[in-house]
Formats: structure tokens, sequence, C-alpha cells
């Protein structure tokens, strides 16, 4: 990929627009600021902070204001544990690595298993090892359609009788077995996946075999090369043997998995259950149809979070609108059977942000209160009682995302027994500038490079209030305090879909031209 394929991904246009929006001339940004991109990096302090002007991508409340100023020397911000109690005002937080480390070991281990139909086992993870039931293959099998033969050639033909006498012109079918043993130099027709008769030493492919009539009616089968022993059969056992050791405990059940869990004779499974999850999106500005009106906006994380959660190996209860009633909100809290409560919004300290008042009141205890990242600072961890969580996500759409990577994955995936994704880290394919102290979390999607090969493209559209860059992403890239410069290794967080979702689509800042016949670009 080359740099003009995507331009800056953090261009001025966007700087220039945020810059308006944020009261700002366009076009005098701080100094620094013009070396953004590729090959270029952000040096120094979060620009934001030193000059007013917010990065383009973000919107002003991405950490732009002085409520998000780096803290000043002595700031414990990096070192300091959860602090119970303390309200998030955006200048402190659990580190981010610290964060996900307390959410990972909130609970010491998952329920305990239990047995689950086949369909229902998928995206769970296995409590004990697959163990082959039976022989894979259970008999001797004809790979391929032709003849089993006896010997070499060349063969007398004869006719099937197998054990159901149903089909003894097509020979021996799949599901059907001979009765009689194939004496040396005979054969007989054979279809793929049939059991091989006792005496059979080799399958002869259709498309190699000739048969000839002869004169008293018989029929002779001929092959132009000799027929090695065992050809085209697939030995019993050739997979597995009966209590051969397939999978380890721990494993999540893939729709692979499965194939061979019902290959290997099992109709159910031994597994972890799924974390009970209940979602409470709050806020009375929320709609849940039409188009936002009145100052009221259509609730972005209702329809996101149900269907991610399930990703995560979850099971959502149906989910629940409280609006800004911090009554509802305790009642709910209060008579919630759920493993983990996620709640929407109400995390900071507006009037009727009610998330930290009501787990005051229901004396809950906070493991994690606001986190060193960008977005998502406000998010929140809370033990509402032994083995019972509260999810915090900040309200903000993306802010919300971040919480739900940061916080909710690590106790989910503990909760279901899943193993933490195998840690990868991409070259980045343009600079992403970077907090003075907080890690930021910036959606990228995949690339590929003729110099580094897969790339992360970081994507426009990441303010906090913004869906349309994750939208766009394969994966979350955790940017490092300070920022990270083209071609830097960032650790990448997965999303719970196919990475490559995005591979083949236009780049997303690919300008859409509705007059192509596409209605965009192809
Ligand atoms: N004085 C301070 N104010 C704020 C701070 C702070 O540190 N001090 N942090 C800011 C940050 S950062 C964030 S993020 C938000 C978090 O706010 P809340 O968790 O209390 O969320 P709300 O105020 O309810 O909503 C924020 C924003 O998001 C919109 N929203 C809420 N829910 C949804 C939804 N389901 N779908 C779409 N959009 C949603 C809501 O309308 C607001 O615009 O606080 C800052 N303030
Ligand atoms: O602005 Mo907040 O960072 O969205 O979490």
């Amino acid at each position: 990929m080359t740099e003009g394929e995507h331009g800056d991904p953090f261009g001025d246009e966007f700087a220039d627009a945020l810059a308006l929006a944020n009261g700002t001339p366009p076009g005098r940004r701080p100094a620094g600021s013009g070396d953004r991109t590729p090959g270029g990096a952000a040096p120094g302090p979060y620009p934001v902070a030193r000059a007013g002007s917010p990065r383009p991508g973000d919107d002003p409340a991405a950490g732009g204001t002085d409520r998000d100023r780096p803290a000043g020397p002595g700031d414990a911000r990096d070192t300091a544990p959860a602090r119970p109690g303390k309200r998030s005002t955006g200048r402190s937080g659990t580190p981010w690595r610290t964060a996900r480390d307390i959410a990972e070991h909130a609970v010491h281990e998952p329920p305990g298993p239990g047995t689950a139909a086949l369909a229902d086992a998928l995206g769970r993870t296995l409590a004990a090892p697959l163990t082959a039931l039976t022989d894979l293959p259970s008999f001797d099998t004809s790979a391929m359609d032709g003849w089993a033969v006896s010997g070499p050639g060349p063969w007398r033909l004869d006719h099937a009788a197998d054990d159901t006498g149903t089909a003894p012109d097509t020979g021996i079918l799949a599901g059907h077995a001979t009765t009689a043993a194939l004496p040396d130099g005979h054969a007989l027709p054979i279809a793929t996946g049939a059991r091989i008769p006792a005496g059979a030493t080799a399958v002869l492919r259709s498309e190699h075999g000739e048969v000839l009539e002869l004169p008293d009616g018989r029929a002779r089968l001929y092959a132009p090369r000799p027929v090695p022993p065992g050809q085209d059969i697939r030995p019993r056992g050739q997979e597995c043997r009966c209590g051969d050791h397939l999978l380890p405990a721990g494993t999540l059940v893939t729709p692979a998995i499965l194939g061979l869990a019902a290959a290997a004779g099992y109709d159910e499974l031994s597994v972890h259950p799924r974390p009970r999850v209940e979602v409470l999106v709050l806020g009375d500005e929320l709609l849940r149809s039409g188009l936002p009106e009145g100052g009221r906006i259509r609730d972005a994380l209702g329809p996101m979070l149900v269907p991610w959660l399930h990703a995560l190996g979850a099971e959502a209860a149906p989910l629940r609108h409280l609006g800004d009633d911090a009554d509802a909100l305790h009642d709910a809290l209060a008579g919630s059977t759920a493993d983990v409560v996620l709640t929407t919004g109400g995390t900071a300290s507006g009037p009727v942000d009610h998330v930290h008042p009501t787990l005051r009141r229901l004396g809950a205890e906070l493991l994690v209160d606001g986190v060193a990242v960008r977005p998502g600072h406000p998010m929140l961890l809370a033990r509402l009682a032994p083995r019972r969580h509260l999810v915090g996500l900040p309200g903000n759409p993306l802010a919300a995302v971040s919480g739900l990577l940061t916080l909710a994955e690590p106790l989910l995936r503990t909760l279901a027994a899943r193993h933490p994704a195998a840690p990868y880290r991409v070259p980045l394919a343009a600079a992403v500038y970077g907090h003075p102290h907080d890690t930021r979390l910036v959606p990228v999607a995949y690339r590929d490079d003729d110099r580094h090969g897969l790339v992360a493209a970081p994507l426009h559209f990441h303010g906090p209030a913004m869906l349309r860059g994750i939208a766009a992403a394969d994966a979350m890239a955790v940017v490092p305090p300070g920022g990270a410069e083209p071609g830097t290794e960032v650790e990448l967080l997965e999303l719970p879909w196919p990475a490559g979702w995005s591979a083949g689509w236009p780049t997303p800042d690919t300008s859409y031209d509705p007059a192509a016949p596409s209605g965009g670009a192809a």
C-alpha cells in the first residue's frame, strides 16, 4: 500500500473541520501538528492540551479540554491502583493494562460446567477434553468411486451381494456393507465412503479402469497400471483411534469442532455455561426508532451491544431502556441475577448520571473507577455481590466500545473460561498521535503494504461519539502514551468477528460516488 492510497488518516481537512467545530480558525494548527503524515508522528505532548485545537477525527469531547490536560508532576496516574469511592474526573484513572487485569481476575474461576447438546455448545468452552468415542474412520473406507479389487488385475467383475440386498447392480454404496469376502482376482463396484469388503486390497478409480464384456456374458476389469495395495482405501483409525485425545479442555467450540465432535460420536459436550449478561441502557434522550428529533438521538448502543456480547460468548437478557430514572436503575440492579450487568451512559458527574450514586446506595464495591484510556475514561467496574459484577460503559458510543473491550471482554472471558487471544502486533500504516499519559484505542483496518506486508491503517471518525471508524475497522490499535509513528508495531485488540472483514472493501476514506451504477465505489 502506498501512502497516497490512504492519504493521512488524520488529514488536515479533519483538523480544519474540527478546529471550526471547536471555535479555532482552520489552518492554524499548533507547531508540530503539520508532521503527522506518515514519516513524522507528532512529537511531544498531546497537542490538544498544548494548543486547544483538537486532533482531526476526534470531536472536542475527545480530550481537548482542560479536564483532560495532563496531570502535573507527582501525579500517580500511571501507577495508582483503583481507588474505590473516588469519582473519575478525567485526570486520573487505573492504567489501562491494570484495569484489564483487574477485570480478568474479578472472578477467580468460571461457573461449574454442564452438558449441552451440540447445537447449543457453539461458542462455549470445553470443560473436558474431547476424546474420540470411536475409531475414525470407523471402518476401512473407499476414498473414491470405482471398484474394490482383490490382488493384481485383471479382475473378474462381480455383482455385490450387500447386507440389504437392495443395490446389487450399483455395487457397494456408502452406508451399506457387504456380506461376502472378495476373492483374489475379483472386483466389485464401490462408492466413495462405502465399507471395503473383506479380501479387497485396493480401490481402482472409475476413471482408471476399463470393463470389457466377454463373449460368455461375464465382464473383466482392466487397469492400465498395477494398483498398489491400499490405494484409495482410508484405513480404519487413520484419523484417530477410540480414546485418542482430540482437543484439550478450554478449547472454544467452533463450527469445525461441532463437526469433529459429531464425527467422533458425541451428541452433547461438557462445556462451561455462557455468562449471563443484562444490558441496561440509560438516558432519557434516547429514541428506539426513527430519526433524531427535538434534541433526542437514536440509541446506538442497544443494537450493537447484544450481538457483540453474543460474539463474546455471553447470553444477553432482553435489553432494557431505563431512561434517567435513579430508582429504576436501583431496582434493576438490586433485582438482577445476571453474572454481569452492563450499563450504558450515566457514568460521569452530570445531574442525571446515576450510576455512581446508585452503586453507593447498593453498597457495591468499586474495583475500577475510571481508566487512563481514551476514549472511555469514565468507564467503571463494580462488584454488586460475590460473582455478580457491573461494567459501567460511558454513553459516548466509541467510549462504550472502549469500555466493552477494556473491562467487559476480560471479565466475560474469565466467566466463559475462554483463553485470551494470542497477542499480536502489526505495523501502523500512518502516524497516530498519542495522549501524554493515557493509552488510546484507535480503530484500524488491515491493509496489504508492499514494504511491511499486513499493516494497520488508522481510520477517520474515531471521536468518542462516533461509530463510523469502528464500523469500518478490523481491530482496535492500542496506542501508547505519546503516540506512534508509521511502521511502529502496535498491539491490536481483536474484534469478535473475522479479521479481514473489511479486506477488499474500498479504503474507508475513498470518496463515495453516489452517481456510480453500484451506488458507490465498488
Ligand atoms: N465534567 C465532566 N464531564 C464529562 C466527563 C468528565 O470527566 N467530567 N467525561 C466525559 C466523557 S469522556 C464521557 S465519555 C462522557 C460519559 O458520560 P456518561 O457515561 O455519563 O454518558 P451520558 O452523559 O449519559 O452520555 C454521553 C453522551 O453519549 C450519548 N449517549 C448516551 N447513551 C447513548 C446511546 N445508547 N446511544 C447513543 N448515544 C448515547 C449521550 O446522549 C451523550 O451525548 O461524559 C463526559 N462528560
Ligand atoms: O470522551 Mo470520553 O473519552 O468519550 O470517554
